[in-house]
């Protein structure tokens, strides 16, 4: 068995943060999974199509190219997570972005995944699970902070009401809605900084490790 990592979670959560920092530690890869669907959205949007047409959308990821995401500033806009929420929704986008982030979680040396159903349907075998979480106000703080000093102008309570829709349509859906796994250990950063929600995840993962000998 190898060191599987699955962080999933809602949006602000601190997730992507917790798993940067994993992986990081641990030498492994790490794969936003979220920014696959936020590259979708956009091309659907750029191509002038409708986020409910789940034909283009299904299109436009697999014809997807991962390389590059993580330096593509357009996917860190809260237009470009809302329009991730969309297509998400789409049973033939999510069938489309299976197989390569199967692909990234089965790498030999193991994997850090982030996103909403790594825990349940991409690598439901991972050694290690974390459902990353925290109040809807503390996320919408978060968020609002991250946004604010990019100089994206918002209010908090449009960043709150962002929040609480995509929760609902995420963990809504027919097709592999964000629900912690059985087996994930749940992780409420409400009252945690960052370095203690990363010490608190990192016990978690020396936990699974010793019980899998790894
Ligand atoms: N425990 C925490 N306390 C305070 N801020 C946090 C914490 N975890 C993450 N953040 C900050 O909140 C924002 C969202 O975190 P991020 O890891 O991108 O969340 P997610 O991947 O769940 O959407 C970032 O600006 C990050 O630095
Ligand atoms: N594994 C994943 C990752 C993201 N998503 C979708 O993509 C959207 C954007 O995900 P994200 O992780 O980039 O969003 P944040 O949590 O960073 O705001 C989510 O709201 C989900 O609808 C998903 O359905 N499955």
């Amino acid at each position: 068995m190898t060191l599987v990592i699955a962080v999933d979670g809602p949006a602000a959560s601190g997730k992507g943060t917790i798993a940067a920092r994993l992986a990081r530690t641990y030498g492994l890869p790490h794969l936003d999974t979220g920014l696959l669907y936020r590259a979708v959205g956009v091309k659907v949007l750029g191509d002038g199509h409708s986020l409910d047409d789940a034909e283009a959308a299904a299109a436009a990821a697999w014809s997807l190219v991962p390389a590059g995401l993580t330096e593509d500033e357009r996917l860190t806009t809260g237009e470009a997570g809302e329009a991730a929420s969309r297509v998400a929704g789409h049973p033939a986008v999510r069938a489309a972005l299976l197989e390569l982030q199967q692909a990234f979680a089965g790498q030999p040396g193991g994997a850090v995944l982030d996103g909403r159903d790594i825990g349940t349907v991409i690598a439901p075998d991972a050694a290690a699970k974390l459902f990353v979480t925290a109040t809807p106000e503390v996320r919408a703080t978060r968020r609002w902070k991250q946004l604010t000093a990019r100089g994206i102008d918002i209010s908090f309570d449009a960043m709150l009401a962002d929040i609480r829709r995509r929760d609902e349509r995420d963990a809504g859906r027919g097709a592999a809605p964000m629900v912690q796994a059985k087996d994930a250990v749940l992780l409420d950063t409400t009252d945690m900084g960052i370095e203690a929600a990363f010490d608190a995840a990192r016990r978690i993962v020396e936990t699974a490790r010793a019980r899998h000998g790894l």
